[in-house]
């Protein structure tokens, strides 16, 4: 990269700052600065670049922001077609910083590799310094790190415009950042940028309401009503009882104050029931609504475009338990399940073969709750039995040869705040078991070679592929520690009998770094295959596509061999046997599976692979 800046006057200026001097830069890029030196510790002299995490980290990432990388796509796309091949990179960060989605000229691609502007690489102030992603996670606002602004002198030639993404219930779920490799000198050339960006998260941002609020009113909203129509500035839905079930981000900001779960009339001086009179088709002109604090605001109400949610008795499920499955009833009802005990203190076991998704379960349970610290997986089979003590409850200073001087905080007490995920419970030895037992009857760890008993607050989630009961039984597990962690058991179906197998498949495809698509006969023959009970074969089929098909559509002779030969195989059941076993069950499908000899998702398959059923049915 050219254009760097000198880098003695960038440290010099850089340290000062942090010293409180006064400084012509931006208030948050100052900010910024101070918290990479006095909170952080970095060093404005080491070249610190972003970390590329690795494939299978990428993957997770990109699983875990499904909701953003949907939302933002295409507002990404669009913006995008206006700066394409002006030097401009368009990088789409989670909200740990990591980015999950990026549109560049290909004809840069070197420079931009180089740069670390690319899908994996790792943005946190904390790590990077003050850089775009960063300082605008940080401070939740949009912010122009411009050139000498990035703390990192080797990133000075960049300028890199970041703008927070909310989901509809005001959190912040990502950064939408638009980075020049070779920007003018001037930071005025980028005020343009910043706007633009601003606005494409706005747009961004009610699509998402708009999208995920179909059941409720939506209200928008503007200072002057010009722009209602057409360019609203915020938005807020409200559901059926009157409460606003959401918003976008500039509704907190226009209204100035809580929204979410408030009573309609309580925010404005109008009735619920009045909404109607709002919208356009009996009112030609925008409505004025005045706010209970007083001021006005123009607004436009849109009717709901879907049924009101939730049934009677139905579950509502948090985001990310929405997100596990695709239709499949034993996973739907696992979802409900586990949602109405994420913020109780029952522990769990997921119960399922391996790599049927129990840890990705967790995850989304941890996620689901209002536990704000970190999740931590342990895999107790994996760890060598000679770390597994100290790396579990951490230990205190030298207390052993070979150990930190400084001691060293354990798994345990990393997840304080949020979910202990204790993966193949089964495999932990006896005596640990007994230390395990004393955390969750005290909740304190006692570090190794301690005295002193440190408190912690963690939920725990644990997993097993064995039968810990059966292991009860013959000894090998303690049995108050199975009492403590059987609270709740949920069965994780392995992926030959879920019914939602198109769903997985094309979620995974989805995530991958190419978002590769299938041609209806590599779909047809990946329907048909046999899959055993690990998601992971699906992922690596996927990945395998991916590297084959570089960007274009995956054909039959992509596939691995034994897939692309499913669909001639002959173990199905004939068309008539399957209709037979319907007819004599009266079309009740568990009990044809029954008759037919398999499980009910297999029939449910079978009927569908031979074309007598829509899979969305059922
Ligand atoms: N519903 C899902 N959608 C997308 N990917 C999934 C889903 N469920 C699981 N996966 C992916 O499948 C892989 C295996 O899942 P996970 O590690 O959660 O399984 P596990 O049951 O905990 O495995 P093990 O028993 O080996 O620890 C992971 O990469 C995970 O991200």
């Amino acid at each position: 990269m050219g254009g760097m800046q000198d880098t003695g006057t960038h440290v010099l200026e850089i340290f000062r700052a942090a010293e409180g001097q006064s400084s012509r830069r931006d208030a948050d890029v100052l900010a910024s600065w101070r918290r990479c030196v006095n909170e952080h510790r970095l060093d404005p002299t080491r070249h610190l670049g972003p970390r590329i995490v690795t494939q299978g980290e990428l993957r997770q990432h990109r699983q875990e922001s499904e909701e953003l990388l949907r939302t933002a796509r295409h507002g990404m796309e669009d913006l995008y077609r206006r700066v394409n091949s002006m030097g401009y990179v368009l990088l789409l960060a989670n909200a740990r910083g990591v980015t999950v989605d990026a549109i560049g000229d290909a004809q840069l691609d070197r420079e931009l590799r180089h740069a670390g502007l690319i899908t994996g690489s790792e943005w946190h102030e904390r790590d990077v310094g003050t850089n775009g992603v960063g300082a605008c996670l940080a401070s939740g606002r949009a912010i122009t790190v411009h050139r000498s602004d990035h703390f990192d002198v080797t990133l000075t030639p960049l300028s890199c415009t970041a703008v927070p993404i909310h989901d509809t219930q005001g959190n912040l779920m990502g950064v939408l950042d638009l980075s020049h490799l070779h920007a003018p000198q001037d930071k005025i050339s980028q005020a343009l940028t910043l706007e633009v960006m601003k606005s494409c998260a706005r747009r961004i941002e009610m699509a998402n309401l708009v999208c995920n609020h179909r059941s409720d009113w939506i209200l928008r909203l503007h200072p002057s009503p010009e722009f209602l129509d057409v360019d609203p500035m915020a938005a807020v839905a409200v559901g059926a009882d009157g409460r606003i079930t959401g918003m976008t981000h500039n509704a907190h900001e226009l209204v100035n104050r809580d929204l979410i779960g408030r009573p309609f009339s309580e925010v404005f001086a109008h009735e619920f029931e009045d909404l109607p009179v709002l919208s356009a088709a009996l009112a030609p002109v925008e409505g004025v609504l005045e706010m209970q604090s007083g001021g006005i605001l123009f607004a436009r109400a849109v009717p709901p475009t879907a049924p009101p949610r939730s049934p009677a008795g139905a579950v509502a499920l948090p985001a990310p338990l929405l997100a596990i499955h695709g239709g499949d009833p034993a996973m739907q009802r696992l979802a409900e399940r586990a949602a109405k005990v994420v913020d109780r203190k029952i522990s769990v076991i997921l119960r399922g073969e391996t790599g049927t998704g129990k840890e990705f379960i967790a995850r989304a349970m941890h996620q689901s709750s209002r536990r704000r610290g970190p999740f931590v997986a342990i895999n107790c089979a994996a760890l060598p039995e000679a770390l597994i003590e100290s790396e579990l409850f951490g230990y205190v200073p030298n207390a052993f040869t070979g150990a930190h001087a400084r001691g060293k905080k354990g798994l345990i007490h990393q997840a304080n705040g949020g979910t202990l995920f204790l993966d193949e419970i089964g495999d932990m030895s006896l005596p640990l078991q007994g230390r395990l037992l004393r955390v969750l009857a005290e909740h304190e760890v006692l570090p190794v070679g301690g005295t002193r008993v440190e408190p912690v607050d963690i939920r725990v989630i644990s997993a097993s592929h064995r039968d810990l009961a059966a292991q009860v039984a013959e000894g090998s597990f303690r049995q108050d520690l199975f009492y403590r962690l059987n609270g709740l058991v949920l069965d994780v179906p392995p992926v030959r009998a879920r019914a939602d197998l198109e769903w997985l498949i094309d979620r995974i495809a989805a995530a991958t770094e190419e978002r590769i698509g299938f041609t209806p006969p590599a779909r047809q023959r990946l329907l048909a295959h046999d899959w055993p009970g690990n998601v992971r074969e699906i992922i690596n089929v996927c990945e395998l596509c991916a590297a084959l098909c570089e960007g274009r559509p995956v054909q039959p002779d992509d596939l691995p061999a034994h897939i692309a030969a499913a669909a001639g195989q002959p173990d199905r059941q004939s068309e008539h046997e399957l209709l037979e076993c319907l007819r004599q069950c009266r079309g009740n499908l568990s009990a044809a599976a029954r008759l037919a000899g398999v499980d009910r998702s297999t029939f449910y398959r079978r009927l569908h692979r031979a074309g007598l059923m829509d899979r969305r049915q059922g």
